[in-house]
Order: structure tokens, then C-alpha cells, then sequence
């Protein structure tokens, strides 16, 4: 249980780890908080749990992985912003039960991720990777054996969410047939179809593309018997995340020759900065494009994603909003000219709003404006007092069985 007064900007601590785009830095400092530490890669375990003690804002991506014990060690910790799509690194759960809101960006990515999705599909079906390794080696493999176009081939979406979607309108501008698996039944674009289940789509699918998030339902998905079921000669691309194929059985597959090609931009382990060695069973097989999980990792797309989340952060640390959280009741709450913000976090457990305005009632306090959010577990309330009230009865507060945290912005 915490009870926070705001600090002045310059105290609030932020830390911004994974080479994060200077676009973040600059609207921080243009929202007034100087106080940013940018560190280019992760950081290990030991390492990230010292540096976090005294942090009140931590910006991450996909490396850095959020645990109970980091948490346990982020004790000034108030919100974290992932400047990616994927939240499985952090442990949502532990970030919500000590009232830390977790942001990402949703969207500022997805179009890359789609763009290279398809580029890897046109050049593994006429077989360039290969023939370029060759050609790096000496060799001049100059042939229309096994190359093909991409026009008139079937595009099997697996997870059509946001890149999904995306996918399936720029592959039929190109000619291909779209099939999509998806545990919702989704709106089809264009003249994609939903396919009946994973099996149906992989017995119909040139390509297979791989766009589902980490997930218990999604661990391993495509294992031996899947990529068997896949048609002879297929392609596989998964710019998702590593854990959603088995590899050795990828790798087995490619071998044999049962598989074209295939495109792995995430892996089971990656390594955690760019001087350390990348390994993999797949490295060194030509017919495979391996690139180092940089699906989203474009200019425009890292420049829009500093902004957004950013911009997420300095909304929740000025007025309380914490419209997007991922974990979090989302409250949008307009500015508070003139007047104190309480904001208090608890389980939502019977009895905490009303407690909480009979500790107001009890100093005679009026509730200028008084908003509030639950979801299952939380309860986010908000209230705006006159600025000019003396005593905030913040211990009090604190104490209300149920209460996580309260701060109070002035
Ligand atoms: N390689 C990269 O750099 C990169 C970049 C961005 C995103 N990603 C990954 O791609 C994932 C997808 O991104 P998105 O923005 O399209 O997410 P999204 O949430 O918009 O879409 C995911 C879709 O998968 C579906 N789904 C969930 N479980 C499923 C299952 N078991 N079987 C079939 N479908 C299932 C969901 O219903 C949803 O429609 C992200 O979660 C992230 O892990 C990787
Ligand atoms: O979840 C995502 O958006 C992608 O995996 C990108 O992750 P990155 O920011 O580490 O490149």
C-alpha cells in the first residue's frame, strides 16, 4: 500500500531501455520531464532490478522481461509503456496488483510488420535467398525450376487481427487468394474467406503466415503434425513470436525438403542486445530468410511509436487518464484547472467508494467532479478537489481496506 504526493517533473524519474526512438525523449522533454535515462539494449535480470529501484516510468519493447521479482524491486514504479504490439514480456498481473498500468502501441507498427510479411513471401517463392547465399558463394543458379509468382497463389492468415487484416487487403491487391484462421469469427476484407479451423487452412495455403500473440492457446501451434499437414512445397513465415512454432520441426521440415522456404523474424530465445551470438538450428539453411525480430523495426513506424506511448505516459502522470491500459480500468478525464486530482487504485471489493467519500464528507471536503472505472479486479476512482484545500486527508485514504495506491496531482 502506497500514498504518493506528485513530484515536481523534474524529479519524476523516467528510464527508457531498448534503444527506444528519440521521437519519446523529445515529447517528455516537451511535456517538461527532463529527468530520462535512454539505455540502447536490455538490460539482464540483476542489472534491471538495481536501475528500476528509483524509477517512476519504464519504457520497454520486447526484450525486457517485466517479472514478479522486477516488479518486487520497482517499488516507485506508476506505469510502464511498452513502445510495441506484444505485452506477454510483462507480467500483467503483478504490474495491476501493486496498481502499476501497463501501455503499448497498438497499431503504429502493424503496417511494417505487413509490408515485410509480404516482401519475404515474393522472394522466397521465386527462391532469391537461396539463390543470392549462392551467389555470395560463387555459384550462378540461374533457373525458373521451382520459381513462381505470387499472383493467383492462397494466403493462409493465421490470427487476423490488426496485422492480419492489413495483410489480407495488400495480398489480394496482388492477386493472391486470402484464407484466414482466427479463434473469433471475424469480418472478412475483401474476398478473404474464414477458414473452417487451422487444419482446413493448412491443407489449402501456399503461405502461411503466422500473426496470433503469445499466448498459453498459442504456445507451439505449429508443430510437427501441422507443418506435415501444410501443403508440399509451402511456405512458412511467422513474424509473431517465437514460441508459436517449434523450430527443430521447422528446421526438419526445411531439410527434407517437405517445406519451399520459410521466413523467421522471432525465435524461442533471441538474443538480448546486437553483440550477442544468435543461435538457431535454422542458421545456415539457404532457403530460409532469418531476420533478427525486426518486423515492426522501421523508421516511421518506431518514430510513430515513441509519440504514441509517450504521449500515453505523460497523459496518465499529468491528469490520471489511462485511456489504452492494457491492465488497467481506462479512465479519460479531462484537464484540472484550478483544482487538487486524488486518484485512488483498490481491489474491487464492496465498500471502498463509499468509504472513500466518507473520509471527504468527514473533513467536509466537496467533490468537485468524481469519475470511476472497474474492471474484474481493480477499481481506479478519481476525484477533483478545490486547490485550495489545505489538508488532503491522503493517510486516511491510504488506509481504506482494499486501497493499492493514492496519489494526489496538483
Ligand atoms: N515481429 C515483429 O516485430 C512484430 C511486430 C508487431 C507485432 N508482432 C506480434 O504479432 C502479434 C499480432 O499482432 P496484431 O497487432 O495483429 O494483434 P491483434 O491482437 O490485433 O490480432 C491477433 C489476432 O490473433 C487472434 N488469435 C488469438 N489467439 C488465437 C489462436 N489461438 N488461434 C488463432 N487466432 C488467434 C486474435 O483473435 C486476433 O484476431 C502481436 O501480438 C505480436 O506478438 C510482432
Ligand atoms: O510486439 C511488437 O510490437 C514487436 O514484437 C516488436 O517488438 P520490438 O519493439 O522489440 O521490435
Amino acid at each position: 500500500m502506497t500514498s504518493k504526493t506528485s513530484l515536481d517533473k523534474s524529479k519524476i524519474k523516467f528510464l527508457l531501455l531498448e534503444g527506444i526512438h528519440p521521437s519519446a525523449l523529445q515529447l517528455l522533454h516537451n511535456a517538461g520531464y527532463t529527468n530520462v535515462e535512454s539505455v540502447t539494449g536490455a538490460l539482464p535480470p540483476e542489472e534491471l532490478e538495481r536501475k528500476i529501484a528509483d524509477v517512476h516510468f519504464v519504457g520497454i519493447r520486447s526484450r525486457t522481461q517485466l517479472t514478479e521479482a522486477v516488479f518486487q524491486a520497482a517499488q516507485k514504479l506508476v506505469a510502464v509503456g511498452c513502445f510495441c504490439i506484444g505485452t506477454n514480456q510483462v507480467d500483467l498481473d503483478a504490474a495491476r496488483q501493486r496498481g502499476v498500468v501497463v501501455f503499448n502501441a497498438p497499431y503504429s507498427n502493424t503496417r511494417s510488420v505487413a509490408e515485410l510479411v509480404l516482401g519475404e513471401a515474393i522472394l522466397l517463392l521465386r527462391g532469391v535467398p537461396a539463390k543470392s547465399a549462392a551467389a555470395h558463394r560463387g555459384g550462378w543458379l540461374k533457373t525458373a525450376d521451382n520459381s513462381y509468382e505470387i499472383r493467383g497463389k492462397t494466403l493462409g492468415i493465421v490470427g487476423y487481427g490488426s496485422i492480419g487484416t492489413q495483410l489480407s487487403v495488400l495480398a489480394e491487391a496482388l492477386g493472391m487468394q486470402v484464407v484466414f484462421h482466427d479463434v473469433i469469427t471475424k469480418l472478412p476484407l475483401g474476398n478473404a474467406r474464414q477458414a473452417a479451423s487451422l487444419q482446413e487452412l493448412l491443407a489449402v495455403s501456399d503461405i502461411v503466415t503466422l500473426h496470433v500473440p503469445e499466448l498459453p492457446s498459442t504456445q507451439w501451434m505449429l508443430g510437427a503434425a501441422e507443418i506435415a499437414a501444410m501443403k508440399p512445397g509451402a511456405i512458412l513465415i511467422n513474424a509473431s513470436r517465437g514460441t508459436v512454432v517449434e523450430i527443430d520441426a521447422l528446421a526438419a521440415a526445411l531439410q527434407s525438403g517437405h517445406l519451399h522456404g520459410a521466413a523467421v523474424d522471432v525465435f524461442p530465445v533471441e538474443p538480448r542486445t546486437n553483440k550477442d551470438e544468435f543461435l538457431s538450428p535454422l542458421r545456415g539453411l539457404d532457403n530460409v530468410i532469418l531476420t533478427p525480430h525486426i518486423g515492426g523495426s522501421t523508421m516511421e513506424a518506431q518514430a510513430n511509436i515513441g509519440l504514441e506511448v509517450a504521449e500515453k505516459m505523460v497523459k496518465y502522470s499529468d491528469n490520471g487518464t489511462t485511456t489504452s491500459a492494457v491492465n488497467f480500468p481506462e479512465v479519460a478525464l479531462p484537464a484540472h484547472p484550478g483544482q487538487k486530482r486524488i486518484l485512488h487504485v483498490h481491489h474491487n471489493v464492496p465498500g471502498v467508494l463509499s468509504a472513500v467519500n466518507q473520509v471527504f464528507a468527514q473533513h467536509g471536503i466537496n467533490i468537485a467532479g468524481q469519475y470511476l472505472r472497474t474492471d474484474e479486479k481493480l477499481g481506479y476512482v478519481v476525484m477533483d478537489i478545490a486547490a485550495d484545500t489545505a489538508n488532503v486527508p491522503m493517510a486516511q485514504l491510504t488506509a481504506i481496506p482494499g486501497t493499492i495506491r493514492c496519489r494526489v496531482l496538483f
